[in-house]
């Protein structure tokens, strides 16, 4: 028999967790996370599933997640965005993706906002979460209580040191495209665009790590957390990365969303460090021409559901350890739609794809990205975050990223947007740059 889950989520005191960076709970290798700076949520084990693929995967997920929460007892002594029901959730870029888009409900969430930790932990079997069941549940997949290990960066360090020293061969090998056909490829967009078919479209491509002594997952993850701490760093089941890139972000009645477009390498600054940024970035007008049709895309799209909106003229510069960015933070009013302030999910929907990671016009990008890409992108640019019963979430594009496919490969993406004065040997450069975080979290050297 069936039963509606049910859920309990308390505060935790400071010895429970044992540290005050969440990344320090990445314990286990199949952990759901969502980290930024040290706060986010992590998840363990699995009470409640949802998979769709196709044009209505977050429609279809959406009404699912609906009747689950509709259904399910909870008892919430915290009361703030992800505390309650929560889901972890990953999409398929493309509606013509193989790849099962999800909603993953854990057994057990255990959280850090504004240093507060919490926990919940959430029964499928009729049976009532109690204090002493979370407590029990989050040493268990801590260790002892106050057992996480301390700081998730000092860890992550130490065995990023370790790793690089002494494990098994590591070795590239080139995905569905070679870098020539790549090039190829960027070099018959750019003539599309020439030809005034359309204004701006995004290539990816895909690489393959092969690590012999195999992918440690939630070591990764604590890497990525160690070095890009900027970013937010997910992982959904096989999905894992550092994304720069928030598509939208639901408290309450606030959205907001990061944008970025325009992208230089770092090691091109040769330590001249944010001066030569302001320079060859915000001072490039391809650059500002590839921002300015993101945001364009993005503003447009959020629009209908929002009294208030604010992006600042100018865009600023985000500088991670890989790459400097051209990005601009969106904050929006919402307005009741249907009576009813929108979801988190029900923006995605509206959303996604932006500027971003397809192109302008979208349709026409679309179409042209399947002709040229020759790649499945799979959850690659696709919505990846999480959402609890109020529609409050956090989904970014699942960018700087990959999928991790048997217990010694990962598939690895990166894209770049091309406008008409795209030159295929500095796009090609860009993607060896925004493979860096991943490349460097599993131990290669390039
Ligand atoms: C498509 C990717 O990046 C996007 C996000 C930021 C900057 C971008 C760029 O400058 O081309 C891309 O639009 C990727 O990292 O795979």
């Amino acid at each position: 028999m069936k039963h509606p889950l049910r859920a309990l989520t308390v505060t935790l005191g400071p010895a429970a967790l044992g540290a005050t960076d969440l990344a320090a709970g990445l314990t286990d290798a199949e952990v759901h996370c969502w980290i930024r700076r040290g706060e986010g949520q992590i998840g363990f084990g699995e009470a409640a599933r949802f998979t769709a693929t196709g044009a209505d995967r977050f429609i279809d997920a959406e009404a699912w997640w609906k009747q689950l929460t509709l259904e399910a007892e909870v008892v919430d002594r915290v009361g703030h965005p992800g505390t309650g029901l929560l889901a972890f959730g990953s999409f398929a870029f493309s509606r013509t993706s193989h790849f099962l888009s999800r909603l993953v409900v854990p057994e057990l969430v255990i959280g850090i906002r504004d240093g507060a930790a919490w926990a919940t932990l959430v029964t499928s079997d009729g049976t009532e979460p109690t204090d002493a069941g979370v407590q029990a549940a989050v040493v268990r997949v801590l260790g002892t209580a106050g057992g996480a290990g301390g700081d998730g960066r000092t860890t992550a360090r130490a065995d990023s040191g370790a790793d690089s020293a002494g494990r098994g061969p590591v070795t590239l090998s080139p995905g569905s495209l070679g870098e020539q056909r790549w090039m190829d490829a960027v070099a018959a967009g750019v003539e599309r665009i020439a030809a005034g078919d359309l204004e701006k479209l995004v290539l990816a491509r895909d690489i393959v790590v092969h690590r012999g002594s195999g992918i440690e997952r939630h070591e990764v993850l604590r890497r990525l957390a160690a070095s890009y701490r900027d970013t937010w760093v997910y992982g959904v089941d096989g999905l894992v990365g550092a994304t720069p890139e928030m598509l939208i972000q639901v408290e309450g009645r606030t959205a907001q969303a990061r944008v970025l477009a325009g992208t230089i390498d770092r090691r091109d600054a040769n330590g001249q460090g944010l001066e030569y940024a302001e320079r060859v970035l915000a001072g490039s007008p391809k650059q500002r021409h590839e921002h300015e049709i993101a945001i364009q895309s993005l503003t447009t799209a959020l629009a209908p559901f929002s009294e208030a909106m604010n992006a600042h003229d100018e865009p600023f510069i985000l500088e991670l350890p890989n790459v400097y960015h051209l990005a601009s933070d969106v904050k929006a009013e919402l307005v009741d739609v249907e009576g009813h302030i929108p979801t988190s999910l029900a923006l995605v929907n509206a959303l996604h794809p932006t500027a971003a990671v397809c192109g302008t016009p979208t349709s026409i990008a679309g179409a042209l990205i399947r002709e040229l890409e020759a790649l499945d992108r799979g959850p690659y640019a696709g919505p990846v975050g999480w959402l609890d019963a109020a529609g409050n979430g956090e989904w970014g594009i699942a960018l700087r990223g990959g999928v991790i496919e048997t217990p010694t490969s990962m598939r690895l993406y990166a894209g770049c947007g091309i406008v008409e004065a795209s030159q295929p040997t500095a796009e090609l450069a860009e993607t060896w740059a925004k493979f860096r975080p991943m490349l460097e979290a599993l131990g290669v050297e390039r």
